[in-house]
């Protein structure tokens, strides 16, 4: 499996935030994303997502045998916000996204008690996800990774505010991912402990005009 980025260029507002990117990352592989705050590091991540249209180039996901498609067909997105319904269960979110994500070729998904079980959260998904400490409501957003199989993981600060034992657990489960052939992209000011994974920095508009005046 390979995710492969070519030629690509995102504005934000009239401006291009980076231009003629090209990467590539393979099976087992981590992309990770560095640079100071507005470099364009989340801007990067919604493009492969597929929230953000690209000014040019495109992003691609192939897998053996099969047509490259876009990217977005393979990833799972998981940004600053949780994409949970507050007043709905934490078994009710999970099952929603399970059902609206189906399945994708290559893997399959944990079930609701599974998934809670992984990130240490089982006794609780009875409750409304609204009740839930600011970590925990983040843990179970994680658990959305486990309970639709998508062979990308595309992180967004995925460990902001989260307890040192629950960042272990999270890599732990990247590294799950990245071992059982899945890839992951992500944007972190908090190392993620991933061995040999491949860092791009992000420069922003100033690059831009520094480009300029040399
Ligand atoms: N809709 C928009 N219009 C104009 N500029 C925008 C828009 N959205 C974002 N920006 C700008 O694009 C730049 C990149 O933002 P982005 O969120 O990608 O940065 P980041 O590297 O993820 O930052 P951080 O580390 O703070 O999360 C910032 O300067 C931001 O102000």
């Amino acid at each position: 499996m390979q995710l492969k980025a070519e030629n690509l260029s995102a504005k934000r507002g009239e401006d291009l935030l980076f231009r003629k990117l090209n990467f590539c990352v393979n099976s087992g592989e981590a992309l990770v994303l560095t640079g100071r705050n507005g470099s364009g590091k989340s801007t990067l991540l919604r493009v492969v997502a597929g929230f953000i249209r690209p000014e040019s180039g495109k992003v691609t996901f192939q897998s053996q045998g099969t047509e490259s498609r876009p990217a977005r067909e393979a990833c799972h997105y998981l940004g600053h916000r949780n994409g949970m319904k507050a007043e709905l269960s934490v078994s009710e979110n999970l099952h929603f996204w399970k059902d609206f994500l189906g399945g994708f070729e290559g893997g399959t998904g944990l079930s609701i008690e599974e998934a809670a079980d992984v990130i240490g959260l089982s006794s609780i998904t009875h409750l409304p996800y609204g009740y839930l400490s600011a970590g925990q409501q983040r843990r179970f957003a994680m658990a959305r990774l486990l309970v639709a199989y998508r062979p990308v993981w595309i992180l967004d600060e995925p460990t902001a505010a989260l307890d040192a034992k629950a960042d272990a657990m999270f890599s732990a489960m990247v590294r799950n991912h990245l071992r059982s052939g899945g890839m992951a992209l992500a944007a972190t000011h908090q190392p993620l402990g991933l061995d040999n994974a491949q860092q791009l920095e992000m420069r922003g508009f100033e690059f831009d005009d520094l480009e300029e005046m040399v």
